[in-house]
């Protein structure tokens, strides 16, 4: 992974200017009602280090990495003023689907999560029938398992949630070895396969491409390095990329969005919609969809909603406690590239 800024800034820097926040979703999503970011306040704007509470510090590396490239590196030049982006539909109930929905004006293409524990198949196909219904014929529809099937269910699931007409569907399986058998077992249907943990937790995210087991890659700034190395793996990958973000706040959204506009050819309509499951944000304008789009722009903070939301005392120390664990790691990283004259 390549780590632009050099030097880094100093970890007194860094937690100088934080702040932690718990922002509160209107609709459950990854088993989580409220969503714990580190807001960062750097030369080029406010960033955000926000890495599942359940990711381990070494994990988090490429997160923090991306944090500082935002917040202290220049953005590449700007290819696109606003980018598509998709509804994002969680695991909800088909009674909820048209209500999710409302909150992504204009979206004419709908990512419905399936596969999530605890329910079934019949489960996923009243969630997208209802959403079908709701779109229309033209909308596309996205699906995104998150590795929640093994082969021979992703196999069963496609066939069956197949005459919804769907785009692609995103990491049916977990591993990179059984997405290459779905993606053979698929192919004739004429059905895409994307990637997405399976380019962003793992040691290599150009594995996927080098074998052929997807045929496009979900691509996320924080957790891929940031904006810069993110670029270089989707110039490398020769595949076309989606573009999302991992349910930030409208910081970490926009770094999204300034990479998207950064990609030369951009097929898809990107996964930076989810701002809109937040109930409150730390700016007064945020990355919210507008006609199907959010506008390509880094939202400065508002200090009093920022103060609005932030977290109990001790969940702030335990973000400062990960924040300097991690930045030990950024540290002995940058310190052994280094010397290797990487
Ligand atoms: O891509 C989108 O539409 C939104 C982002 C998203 O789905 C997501 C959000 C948080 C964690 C994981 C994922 C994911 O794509 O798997
Ligand atoms: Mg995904």
């Amino acid at each position: 992974m390549a780590f632009t800024h050099r030097p880094l800034p100093t970890l007194t820097e860094l937690l100088a200017s934080a702040s932690v926040v718990s922002l509160p979703l209107n609709t459950r999503f990854r088993g989580v009602d409220a969503r714990e970011a580190l807001i960062l306040r750097g030369p080029e704007g406010a960033t955000e280090f926000s890495p599942f509470v359940e990711y381990d510090d070494v994990e988090s590396l490429a997160w923090l990495a991306g944090a500082i490239d935002f917040g202290w590196v220049p953005t590449p030049a700007l290819l696109r003023e606003s980018v598509a982006v998709n509804a994002t539909l969680p695991a909800v109930a088909p009674s909820a689907v048209v209500g999710v929905l409302a909150r992504y004006p204009g979206c004419r293409t709908i990512k419905v999560k399936v596969a999530e524990r605890g329910q079934t198949l019949d489960d996923d196909l009243a969630r997208v029938r209802e959403a079908r219904a709701i779109l229309g014929s033209e909308g596309r529809i996205r699906l995104d398992a998150n590795g929640g099937w093994n082969v021979d269910e992703a196999e069963k699931a496609i066939h069956a949630l197949a005459e919804y007409d769907l785009e692609y569907v995103e990491q049916p399986c977990p591993s990179i070895d059984d997405l290459w058998e779905i993606r053979q077992r698929v192919k004739y249907m004429g059905i895409p396969i994307a990637a997405d943990e399976s380019v962003r937790k793992v040691d290599d995210p150009l594995e996927v491409a080098r074998r052929g087991a997807a045929d496009l890659l979900v691509i996320k700034a924080q957790p891929l390095g940031g904006i810069h190395s993110a670029l270089d793996i989707v110039e490398r990958a020769g595949l076309p990329v989606v573009v999302s973000s991992a349910l930030d706040s409208s910081i970490g959204i926009a770094m999204g969005a300034h990479l998207a506009a950064s990609i030369p050819v951009l097929e898809y309509d990107c996964g930076l919609a989810t701002a809109a499951l937040l109930t409150t944000d730390v700016t007064a304008e945020p990355l919210i969809p507008v006609d199907g789009a959010i506008p390509v722009r880094r939202p400065t903070l508002d200090e009093s909603l920022v103060q609005q939301s932030l977290a109990a005392p001790d969940r702030d120390a335990w973000w400062r406690d990960r924040l300097t664990r991690v930045y030990g790691l950024l540290v002995e990283l940058s310190e052994s590239s280094g010397r290797h004259g990487a």
